[in-house]
């Protein structure tokens, strides 16, 4: 049975990821890759696979039939190729869609004065003729034929409903309004298809489908109020790729529809409270797909794009956070399992407060005392100043961090400061609070900056003593990844290790020198040797 002679009380998602998704500039597929793509549409729940435009390439061609073996099976979904309104393409759209248990052939022309008069190079009569002729055409080898008038937003109404009447005459089962060049708002949209449910005889005898264009950032937003005037399919992509700014995006719709349902149950005259979904969609395997289209692509997906952008479940600011952790509601309307994401992400970094730190340091295993707490959360906010996420690389390392530094009580480093270059002299500038408080200052030149480092203090706190060992190892990837240096000095017959991280490793080694140390004073003074820190 074609979905056309169904009544639907439901949306039905055409995916045209492969066609107008792939017409993104630098997105070109292979029918390999189209294959892959077409295989985990159908486990998404698409109803409908646009799988290329046959004739635009033997490539495609190729593509489309093997989806239509492959993928379109009487139990899989429809498998369309879009044809222009020419006997070669619908000839080449039905022959490759000939091994679908379900086969579209989606045949369009232009109907704006724009197009034809500057485009197709028609008159109104002419384009109505072939209409008429193409969508009969497309009949004679298939029951399922959409049409689209391209440029539908920006045509005249009347000639617009007299083409759409000519189409369903002809046979067209399914009626697509193109928002071609992402023209309208939302409310032209609705107006527009109430205009066309309104004049166009037998409408109600099709499905009626919108397709809209991102021009404006308004694709998904028309396709909503499309569906709110009575349309039963949506054209759309995954992640919105489509020709200039994309399509509206498949995930979008369908999680708005899902989310939502209680707002758009009415417009399918259901009750407000049902919760039967308005799609067919798998929403679990969204991100999935996303992904795949992503890296078949080679089309990045920003950050922020809702539902499947890196961040849209990722929470950075303490005031969300601490929400999210109360009660996840109250910073999120969906969760992120239901597209298929294990979990959502508290993200550290700069905006982050005490609730969300706490919380994650229980996670890595730590339970700090609410002191002890305090310190670490005020070296995570340093070191967030500086760095834009903080892993749990990272904190793990600001806790040891503390804790080791608690316990070496002794010499505070106050101000640490280093020229260095090629044609200059490493010198450090050291600033230290000695156990009793006094504050020195002191500076020193070294072989590198390290080695300033370390003569200024070893002059500062006059405590003899030897490096023996220095390491510094990255604690995180990336340019701002905190460095963990490992130092071991020898006094007498005795060794003292020190260890400290930061994103700037001279401030680390200093730290660390400092931390043995005060592990090195700390024993001498249990062995009564008073070390003699400068004047
Ligand atoms: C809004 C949309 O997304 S529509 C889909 C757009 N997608 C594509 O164009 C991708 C695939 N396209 C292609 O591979 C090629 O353009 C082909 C194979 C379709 C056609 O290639 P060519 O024959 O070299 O034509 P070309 O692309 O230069 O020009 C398009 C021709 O189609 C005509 N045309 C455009 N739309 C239609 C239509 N719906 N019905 C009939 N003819 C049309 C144009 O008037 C033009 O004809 P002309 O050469 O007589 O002036
Ligand atoms: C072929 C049609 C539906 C199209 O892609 C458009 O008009 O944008």
């Amino acid at each position: 049975m074609s979905i056309a002679s169904q009544a639907t009380d439901r949306v039905i998602i055409f995916d045209t990821t492969l066609r107008d998704g792939e017409q993104s500039p630098g997105a070109t597929l292979n029918a390999e890759e189209k294959l892959a793509i077409a295989h985990q549409l159908a486990l998404l729940g698409v109803d409908v696979i646009e799988a290329g435009f046959a004739v635009s390439s033997p490539g495609d061609f190729q593509a489309v039939k093997t989806i239509a073996e492959q993928v379109g099976k009487a139990d899989g979904p429809i498998i369309c190729s879009l044809a222009r309104a020419t006997r070669k393409d619908i000839q080449a759209a039905a022959e490759a869609l000939q091994p679908a248990a379900h086969p579209r052939i989606h045949t369009m022309i232009s109907t704006s004065d724009i197009h034809l008069q500057y485009q197709l190079k028609k008159s109104r009569s002419e384009v109505l003729a072939i209409a008429q002729e193409m969508v009969a055409y497309a009949k004679s080898f298939v029951d399922d034929v959409e049409f689209s008038p391209m440029d539908a937003s920006r045509t005249d109404p009347e000639f617009l409903y007299q083409v759409l009447e000519t189409a369903i005459a002809s046979g067209a089962t399914t009626i697509n309004i193109p928002d071609t060049v992402g023209y309208c708002t939302p409310k032209e949209i609705g107006i527009l298809i109430q205009g066309i449910r309104e004049n166009v005889p037998h409408i109600d005898s099709v499905i009626l489908s919108i397709h809209t264009q991102n021009d404006l950032g308004l694709a998904t937003a028309n396709a909503l109020a499309a569906i709110e005037h009575g349309v039963r399919q949506v054209e759309c992509t995954i992640n919105g790729i489509g020709e200039r700014a994309g399509n509206a995006a498949l995930e979008e719709i369908v999680m708005a529809l899902q989310v939502r349902k209680h707002y758009f149950n009415p417009y399918f005259g259901r009750s407000v409270n049902s919760d039967v979904p308005l799609t067919n969609i798998k929403t679990q395997e969204i991100y999935k797909t996303s992904s795949l289209v992503s890296q078949l692509t080679g089309m990045l997906i920003q950050p922020n794009k809702a539902i499947v952008g890196a961040n849209a479940f990722a929470h950075e600011s303490g005031i969300h956070q601490d929400g999210i952790i109360k009660h996840r509601q109250t910073y999120e309307i969906m969760e992120a399992a239901s597209i298929g994401l294990p979990e959502n992400r508290i993200v550290l970094g700069k905006h982050s407060g005490r609730n969300a730190f706490r919380t994650r340091l229980k996670e890595l295993g730590f339970e700090l005392s609410e002191a002890d707490l305090n310190k670490a959360f005020n070296r995570f906010k340093e070191v967030a100043d500086k760095k834009k996420e903080i892993s749990d690389w990272d904190i793990e390392a600001l806790v040891r961090d503390e804790t080791q530094n608690q316990v070496e009580s002794g010499f505070q480093l106050e101000h640490v400061q280093v020229i260095c270059g090629d044609c200059t002299c490493p010198t450090a500038t050291i600033t230290v609070v000695t156990p009793d408080g006094k504050i020195l200052t002191d500076a020193s030149v070294g072989t590198g900056p390290v080695d300033a480092v370390y003569q200024a203090i070893n002059h500062l706190v006059q405590i003899p003593n030897q490096l023996i060992e220095f390491s510094v190892q990255s604690v995180t990837g990336g340019i701002d990844a905190l460095g963990t240096v490992t130092i071991r000095l020898a006094y007498q017959d005795r060794i003292f290790s020190g260890q400290a991280s930061d994103t700037d490793i001279v401030v680390a080694a200093a730290y660390a020198h400092l931390n043995a140390l005060n592990r090195l004073y700390r024993y001498l003074q249990t062995q009564k040797i008073p070390a003699q820190v400068s004047e």
